[in-house]
């Protein structure tokens, strides 16, 4: 469905992203994580469009979308959320994920049926009419993948969606993460939450200074001695 070939980006000196490759399956739900710093958002965008790679190639279903603009990323089936919510606070929630769907339909009425579909699938149709701004963070969150939604992705890119909520919260993520996967959107993920990670993911790669660190099923990655020292820590294994 998706497929990362070499990419690198260079920022001026420093090597952001170096080399990485990876595949995810029609309906996977791949986790990347590492450090602060590893590179994770810097690959997101240039997968999603944000800037164009320095080096490589990224392919949605088997086409060429490298280097390709935020927009046409999007219509190409390819939809990402941000670390940082920023919903038109003025415009309804509703209003908020028409935006979204008319970047596949530019008939309004076909734009809002599937706006208020992604509103059912997140839970948050019961708030359709109240101004984004009133929305607490998780309901932000929601929005904010009800918007990546609108625009019928096949591939969905998650930044950190469940940083800020509360564990009750965060189980209720995991579940629509899941139902979101139901649909047959594959999803790569980006989170510091293990429970989350572990919970959600099939393989997990991790990233370390740019590069690829490991990839593999959750519990071999999470028993790498090298994933251990870079990212988890020795006390993981113990408590995590
Ligand atoms: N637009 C940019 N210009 C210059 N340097 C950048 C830019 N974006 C990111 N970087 C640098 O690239 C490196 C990788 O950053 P990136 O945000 O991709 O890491 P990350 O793994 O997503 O970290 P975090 O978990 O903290 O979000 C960092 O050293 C960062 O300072």
């Amino acid at each position: 469905m998706l497929e990362v070939r070499g990419i690198s980006k260079q920022f001026g000196g420093l090597r952001a992203v170096n080399d990485v490759h990876l595949r995810i399956g029609e309906g996977e739900i791949v986790g990347l994580i590492g450090p602060n710093g590893a590179g994770k958002t810097t690959l997101f965008n240039c997968i999603a469009g944000a800037f164009p790679p320095t080096e490589g190639q990224v392919l949605l279903e088997g086409r060429s979308i490298t280097g390709l603009k935020a927009h046409q990323v999007c219509r190409a089936g390819l939809a990402r959320t941000y670390q940082i919510v920023k919903p038109f606070g003025g415009l309804s929630v509703l209003d908020n994920v028409v935006v979204g769907a008319i970047n596949q339909t530019h008939n309004i009425a076909e734009a809002r049926r599937i706006a208020e579909e992604a509103l059912v699938l997140t839970g948050l149709a019961d708030r359709r009419d109240v101004p984004a701004a009133s929305l607490p963070l998780p309901g932000r969150k929601r929005l904010e993948i009800s918007r990546a939604l609108a625009t019928r992705p096949k591939v969905l890119l998650l930044d950190e969606v469940m940083a800020g909520l509360n564990p009750s919260e965060v189980e209720k993520a995991i579940l629509l993460i899941e139902a979101i996967r139901a649909h047959g959107v594959s999803i790569l993920i980006i989170e510091h939450l293990m429970r989350v990670i572990t919970a959600v993911s099939d393989r997990i790669v991790v990233m370390n200074h740019g590069s690829k660190l490991a990839e593999g099923l959750p519990t071999d990655v999470l028993n790498d001695k090298a994933v251990i020292q870079a990212y988890l820590g020795e006390d993981f294994g113990a408590h995590g």
